[in-house]
Order: C-alpha cells, then structure tokens, then sequence
C-alpha cells in the first residue's frame, strides 16, 4: 500500500456522484493548498470522460498568449504517439481531431514539489494508475443510490437521454469494481453532503489512518 503521505489521490466515481461538487468546495476552502494551472502544480485534475481542461500534453497548436509548458506540453503528432508507445500517459483522448493526455511524469512533478495532486479519474485511470509506479491512495465517490444518481444526472440538466443511459450503464460496472476488495482505500457516500465533504477532508487532509468504510447505500 501507499505511504501514509497522501501526496496523490485518485478519485473516482460514477458521473453524477458529485466529485465536481466535493472538489470545487475542496479548492475553495483550501486555496493555498490546492490550485488548477498546470505550471503551479498545485494540483492536476484529470477529467477523463468531461472535457480536455487539465490534460499535460496536446497536439493542438498554442493560443495566441499560451506558453508551452505552462497550459500544455505542446507536441507533435510523431512525439505523442512516441509518448503512448514509451506508456507514458496515465490516459490519453482525442477531442476535435487533435488529442490530449496526462502525463505519469506530470504527477511524479507534482509530488516531487511536495504538493498533493489529487487525480480525477474515471475506473480505467483508476486501474491504469494501480499499474503504474505512482503511491495513490484511492478514494470512490459513490451515489446513495442509481436511482438518487440518475435523479442528479437529470437535475444538472447538461446531459442529454443518451449520455445519461450511458453514465447509468458505465456506473453500474463502476459500482462492481467499487465493490472489489482493494479497490479503494475509502468509498465515500455522497449522501447528505456536508457528510461526505468531511470524509473527503479528512482523507486527504486528516491523518494518515487507513479507513474502509462499508457502504450502507442501495447499491
Ligand atoms: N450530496 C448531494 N446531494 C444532492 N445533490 C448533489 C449532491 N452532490 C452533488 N449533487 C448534484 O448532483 C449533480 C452531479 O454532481 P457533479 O456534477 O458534481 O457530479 P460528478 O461526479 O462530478 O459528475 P461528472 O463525472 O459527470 O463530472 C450536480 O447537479 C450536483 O449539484
């Protein structure tokens, strides 16, 4: 396992669950310890499914105003699929023709900075990252529920009926591997909020003790 410092989290959890939700209030409350840009490597968020924001790596050309290095690792075609054959990305996309990813090295950065970098992953991140050499400590947001999960996927009205089958049907394999020994050193239930925000707090921030929690949700 791990080391107790808990320099790399990896977070996961069905779309819906509430990671969105929990971090933002994470960084906001911690302003000093947690940050978003690339070059203060503070912390690297990693939507894997949403969007392309906190990628490290992408083929597409600079913004006018963009440095290479500090939105991204700006590369060729030839050098990033150079770096997928070197294994060298935790995950990597293809968005509008030009393709992104997220560096194992970029994380190794971070936590040689002795900041935390918390990882925001979907399950094949999550066993991608357990293949790697990086000590994760892994942390599962769950629903209490796939009904109260759908009910949150319908609320935020930003998915259409299509995307949300597929978020209800990827979260089902989700919540199985969830439920592997070992899969997770904390499964969280984001029931009632201010509850499951503690829990996340205290993992990441708290001390070091290992905690299991069982799932008491009807999953
Ligand atoms: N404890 C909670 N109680 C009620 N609603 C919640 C709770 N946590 C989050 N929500 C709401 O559920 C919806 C989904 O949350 P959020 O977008 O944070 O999920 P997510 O896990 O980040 O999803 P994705 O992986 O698709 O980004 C949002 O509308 C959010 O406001």
């Amino acid at each position: 396992m791990a080391s107790s410092l808990k320099n790399i989290i990896v977070l996961s959890g069905p779309s819906g669950a509430g990671k969105s939700t929990l971090l933002k209030r994470l960084f906001k409350d911690y302003p000093d310890t947690f940050g978003f840009s690339i070059s203060r490597k503070c912390i690297l968020i990693v939507r894997f499914l949403m969007d392309n924001l906190y990628k490290t790596h992408t083929t597409r050309a600079p913004r006018p105003g963009e440095q290479d290095g500090r939105e991204y690792h700006f590369v060729s075609n030839e050098n990033f699929e150079q770096l997928i054959k070197e294994n060298a990305f935790i995950e990597h996309a293809k968005f509008s023709n030009n393709r992104y990813g997220t560096s194992f090295k970029a994380v190794g950065d971070v936590v040689k900075s002795n900041l935390k970098c918390i990882l925001d992953v979907d399950m094949q991140g999550v066993k991608s990252i357990k293949n790697s050499d990086l000590k994760a400590h892994y942390v599962f947001i769950a629903p209490p529920s796939i009904k109260v999960l759908e009910e949150r996927l319908r609320g935020r009205q930003t998915d259409s009926e299509e995307s949300i089958q597929t978020r209800l049907k990827t979260a089902e394999a989700e919540i199985a591997y969830s439920k592997e020994p070992s899969a997770h050193d904390i499964i969280i239930i984001n029931d009632n909020l201010e509850e499951a925000y503690k829990k996340l707090v205290n993992f990441i921030l708290g001390d070091s003790k290992k905690e299991t929690q069982q799932t008491t949700s009807s999953l």
